[in-house]
C-alpha cells in the first residue's frame, strides 16, 4: 500500500473523530436524520497575544467539501468496526445510508486573508445535523492550523515591512501536510516566497533560495565553492558566507561578485546564518558597498521571528533586507495551536420547523457559547479604517440602538451611529451542497491580507500588548444569550 496515496486521496471524509460517526449513527437509529443545525467555527483568543488573526484555510475546506462522500473502501472499513461486545459498531442499513448521502449544507465563511478577532464565526455550517457533525473535525483541523500560520506570517511581515520574507520551514515543519499547509498559509499571511518546491507547484507560490553549508563543505575551500556555484548559476547567485569565518566569507563573495559584474551578471546576495546578525550585516554592507556591489542584498536566517526581526531592524540598524524564516514560522513555535472551536448555534427537528437557539454554558464566561445563526458586520470609518465588529443573529430583528456589547463583559459596550458604513463578512460559499463561491487566487488572498491590514489601527498591530479591537454582540443577540443563560442556569 502506498501510504501517501492513501492519505491524500480524493475523499477525506474519514478524517474525523470516531465520535462524529457514532453520533451520526445514533441520529440515524433514532430516525432523526431530518434534524438540522447551525454551527459556527471561531476562536476565543488570538494566537501569540496578537491584536488580530488572519483567516486562512477556506480554499482547503472547499476542496475537502467538494469530495465529501464515502468511498466503498471507507464503507468497508466502517463495516468492520466493532463495539465492546464484538458486534458490528454500525448496522448495514447505516452503511447504506452513508453510501447514498450527498453533501447538502449551506456554508458561509470569511474570505482568506481577512483580519479576524475572537468570538466571531470564521465559518458557518447550516444543514443536516448528521453532516454538520461529520465535517466538524476536518474543518477545525484546517482552519486552526492555517489561521495560526497566516497570523504568524502576517506578524513577521509587519516586522519586516517592505523587506522580502522567505519561508524556509519545510525541513522543520510538523510533518508533510504541516509543511505544505504552512507554506500556503505563510504566503497568504504575507511571505513573499517559499523554499518548498512542492508548495510552489501546488499553489503557484514563488520559490526562492540560496545554498546550504554542505555546498561549501563539499569543496576544498570556500572560494572554490563560490566560484563553482556562480559559474553554474550566474543568474541566481546568493552565497552563504558563514561556514568558516564570516568576514572572510564576505570578502570571498565580493571577489565572485566583481567577477560576475565583469561578465555582465550580478551577485544577487549573500546570506548570514550565524553570529551577531546586526554587527555582521553592517560590516558586510560596508565591504560590499566599498567594492561597488551596492545592489547585492544581505539575506539573514537563523531562528528568526517577528521579535528578532523587529529588534534587528528598528533597534540595531541591521543592514538586512531579506529575511529567511523557517522553524519559528512553520511550527508557530510560541503557540503551537489555535484553540478554534465549533459550536452549535441553533437546531430544528426538520427543515419545515422553527429554529431553536442553543447555548453551551461554562463557569468561565469566555467559554459560554453564542446562540443563533450568526453573521459578522464590520463597521468602518469614512476613510475605510476598521471601527468595530458586531456579531448579530440573522434570526432576530436588529435593535434600533446599534449598540454592541462585549460578549465577555456586559458592562463594556460601544455605540455605533446609524450612518456608519459596514460590510457583512460571512460570504455564501455552498448552497445546498453546491459551490456558489468564486475562489480568489492565492495571490489575491495574499493581497487581501496586505490591503485589509492597512485598515487596522497600528496600535492593534503592535507586536506586544496590542490595543484590543472592539467586537461585540448586537443588543438583541446579547439579550437572547442572557435569557438562555437564565433558562439553562449556570
Ligand atoms: N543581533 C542580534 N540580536 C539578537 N539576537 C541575535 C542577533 N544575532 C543573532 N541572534 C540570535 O542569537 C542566537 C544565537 O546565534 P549564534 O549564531 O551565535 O548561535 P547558533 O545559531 O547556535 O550558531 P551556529 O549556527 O553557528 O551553531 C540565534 O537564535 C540568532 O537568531
Ligand atoms: O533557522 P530557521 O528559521 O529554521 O531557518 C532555516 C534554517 O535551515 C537551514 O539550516 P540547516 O542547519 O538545516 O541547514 P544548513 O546546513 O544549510 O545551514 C538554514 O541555514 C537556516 O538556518
Ligand atoms: O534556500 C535557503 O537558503 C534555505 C532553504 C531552506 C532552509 N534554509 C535555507
Amino acid at each position: 500500500m502506498n501510504l501517501l496515496n492513501e492519505i491524500y486521496r480524493t475523499s477525506l471524509i474519514l478524517l474525523t473523530d470516531l465520535y462524529q460517526l457514532t453520533m451520526a449513527y445514533s441520529l440515524w437509529k433514532n430516525k432523526a436524520t431530518q434534524k438540522e443545525a447551525v454551527f459556527h467555527a471561531y476562536f476565543r483568543k488570538t494566537p501569540f497575544n496578537s491584536g488580530y488573526a488572519i483567516s486562512c484555510g477556506l480554499s482547503t475546506i472547499i476542496d475537502y467539501l467538494q469530495n465529501f462522500r464515502f468511498e466503498e473502501s471507507d464503507l468497508a472499513y466502517l463495516q468492520e468496526l466493532e463495539g465492546n461486545d464484538g458486534s458490528p459498531l454500525f448496522e448495514s442499513g447505516f452503511i447504506d445510508y452513508l453510501r447514498t448521502m450527498e453533501f447538502d449544507c449551506d456554508i458561509d465563511a470569511i474570505p482568506e486573508g481577512t483580519p479576524v478577532f475572537p468570538n466571531q464565526p470564521l465559518l458557518r455550517v447550516k444543514g443536516p445535523l448528521l453532516q454538520c457533525m461529520i465535517l466538524e473535525t476536518a474543518i477545525l483541523n484546517i482552519i486552526n492550523f492555517q489561521t495560526l500560520i497566516a497570523t504568524k506570517a502576517a506578524r513577521i511581515k509587519e516586522a519586516a515591512k517592505d523587506d522580502l520574507v522567505l519561508e524556509f520551514g519545510l525541513r522543520r515543519a510538523q510533518g508533510i501536510d504541516g509543511s505544505i499547509s504552512a507554506s500556503k498559509a505563510a504566503y497568504i499571511g504575507g511571505c513573499d516566497a517559499t523554499s518548498n518546491v512542492l508548495a510552489g507547484k501546488l499553489f503557484g507560490i514563488p520559490v526562492k533560495g540560496t545554498h546550504a553549508h554542505s555546498w561549501v563543505m563539499a569543496h576544498d575551500n570556500e572560494t572554490e565553492a563560490f566560484e563553482a556555484y556562480a559559474q553554474a548559476q550566474p543568474n541566481n547567485c546568493t552565497l552563504l558566507v558563514d561556514t568558516y569565518d564570516t568576514i572572510e566569507g564576505v570578502k570571498h563573495a565580493i571577489k565572485i561578485g566583481l567577477d560576475l559584474k565583469q561578465k555582465g551578471h550580478r551577485l544577487a546576495g549573500i546570506r548570514l546564518d550565524s553570529g551577531d546578525l546586526a554587527f555582521l550585516s553592517i560590516e558586510a554592507r560596508k565591504l560590499l558597498d566599498e567594492a561597488g556591489l551596492t545592489d547585492t542584498t544581505i539575506v539573514a536566517s537563523n531562528d528568526l521571528d517577528e521579535y528578532l526581526i523587529s529588534s534587528l531592524k528598528n533597534e540595531q540598524d541591521a543592514a538586512i533586507t531579506v529575511w529567511g524564516v523557517g522553524t519559528r514560522l512553520a511550527t508557530a513555535h510560541d503557540q503551537p495551536a489555535l484553540g478554534g472551536v465549533y459550536k452549535l448555534g441553533c437546531i430544528r427537528s426538520s427543515p419545515t420547523q422553527e429554529w431553536l437557539p442553543k447555548i453551551k454554558l461554562s463557569e468561565q464566561m469566555i467559554k459560554v457559547s453564542i446562540p443563533g445563526m450568526q453573521q459578522v458586520r464590520r463597521y468602518t470609518y469614512d476613510d475605510g479604517q476598521y471601527m468595530a465588529d458586531m456579531i448579530y443573529n440573522e434570526l432576530q430583528p436588529l435593535s434600533k440602538s446599534s449598540c454592541i456589547i462585549d460578549p465577555n463583559n456586559a458592562f463594556r459596550n460601544k455605540k455605533i451611529s446609524e450612518e456608519t458604513p459596514y460590510e457583512d463578512l460571512l460570504h455564501p460559499i455552498f448552497r445546498n451542497g453546491k459551490l456558489v463561491y468564486q475562489s480568489p487566487s492565492i495571490q489575491e488572498s495574499r493581497e487581501r491580507t496586505k490591503q485589509e491590514l492597512q485598515k487596522l489601527h497600528k496600535g492593534i498591530k503592535r507586536l506586544s500588548n496590542p490595543h484590543s479591537y472592539p467586537v461585540g454582540l448586537e443588543e438583541n443577540l446579547h439579550h437572547l444569550r442572557v435569557e438562555l443563560i437564565k433558562v439553562e442556569g449556570i
